[in-house]
């Protein structure tokens, strides 16, 4: 089956308590796109992934996979696979069959399931386990059993809900790098939840950010990070150093602890820089300010520095120099590294 797309049209999802999880969403998914929905709890993440599924149905507006209705069909009716968290794994059925269970459903004949069983052994790296208990297998193990029998019927779209969160943190990255690889094979529509930036950066190929239902932003990874709409979205992706704008200087704008570059006319309340974009340096910098402490990340270190405002800057160095905490450090950045936003 060839890759489907995915769109929602004017969304709205409301509980009866009142709450509005999914407020007029509207975007498309193109068919082969792996999609990840990142934002904070309860800004209807996992309701936007059920209503696309068919495991809600939307109070207004419509979902459409490759331009066809779906809206009143229900999941079992949209050619859907689906992964969560808990691996939702049947206890009693062995890998084997837990994976060939989609397709006995579908009355495959038993040789070509078997076949079919095998091959996806195969993709998710547990050749000769089918005859495995579920409760033999570790939780990254029956992640990927769980991936298989999700794709074993061959579905047009892919849901997946915080696939990787139950696992611990080393597994969780490697199973993030199978799942991308196996994502790419696939060739298949993927439409993840996740709150882990990292993960979202990783397998989107486009990460929309949602806040209270709502888009707060579609966009590539790198569109996100280096042009990010507001600062809602600048602050959930990456870490953000926002300086409090004191008032104009003959050649940027003081900031606490000193000076940045600034020569846009409009003088705005907060300007903004990536902690990689600000350098330790020798010479008198653009601010100044101390150290609190410095913690070794491997290719660099992470600086916290006190320049007096609300928050310490955090800076990134991959100068192995070891600062003291106290000691004054002074910063510079590059003009076009300082950046303002929407609120
Ligand atoms: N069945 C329900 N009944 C009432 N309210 C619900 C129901 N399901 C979700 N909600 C509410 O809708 C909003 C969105 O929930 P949703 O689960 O989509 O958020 P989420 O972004 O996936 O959150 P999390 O990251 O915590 O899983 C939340 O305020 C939630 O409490």
């Amino acid at each position: 089956m060839s890759a489907t797309s995915i769109r929602l049209h004017n969304c709205r999802k409301a509980f009866a308590d009142g709450t509005v999880a999914v407020d007029d969403l509207s975007l498309e998914i193109q068919a082969g796109e792996t999609l990840a929905i990142l934002g904070p709890s309860g800004c209807g993440k996992t309701t936007t992934l059920r209503l696309i599924a068919g495991l809600e149905r939307p109070d207004a507006g419509q979902v459409l996979f490759a331009g066809r209705d779906v809206t009143s069909l229900p999941i079992e009716r949209r050619d859907v696979g689906m992964v969560f968290q808990n691996y939702a794994l049947f206890p009693n059925l062995n890998v084997a069959d837990n994976i060939g269970y989609g397709l006995k459903v579908r009355k495959m004949p038993r040789a070509e399931r078997e076949r079919r069983c095998a091959e996806l052994l195969e993709l998710v790296g547990l050749q000769g386990y089918g005859h495995r208990a579920v409760h033999e297998l570790s939780g990254g193990q029956r992640q990927r059993v769980a991936l298989a029998r999700a794709v074993a019927p061959r579905p047009r779209v892919l849901l997946l809900d915080e696939p990787l969160a139950a696992l611990d943190a080393q597994l969780r990255e490697r199973l993030r790098s199978e799942l991308g690889q196996l994502l790419r094979e696939l060739a298949i529509t993927a439409v993840f939840v996740t709150h882990d930036q990292g993960e979202a950066m990783a397998l989107g190929d486009r990460i929309l950010v949602m806040e209270r239902g709502r888009i707060a932003q579609l966009a590539t990874p790198r569109a996100l990070y280096q042009q990010p709409a507001n600062a809602f979205v600048a602050n959930f992706i990456g870490t953000l150093n926002a300086f409090a704008v004191l008032g104009r200087t003959a050649n940027g704008v003081q900031v606490n602890g000193g000076e940045l570059p600034w020569s846009a006319s409009e003088l705005p309340g907060t300007l903004y820089c990536r902690p990689e974009h600000l350098q330790v340096t020798s010479a008198p910098g653009h601010v100044r300010g101390r150290l609190l402490g410095q913690f070794f990340q491997g290719a660099q270190s992470r600086l916290l520095v006190d320049v007096g405002g609300a928050q310490p800057l955090s800076v990134d160095s991959s100068d192995d120099r070891l600062h003291a905490p106290g000691d004054l450090i002074n910063l510079a950045v590059e003009p076009q590294r300082v950046f303002s936003l929407n609120a």
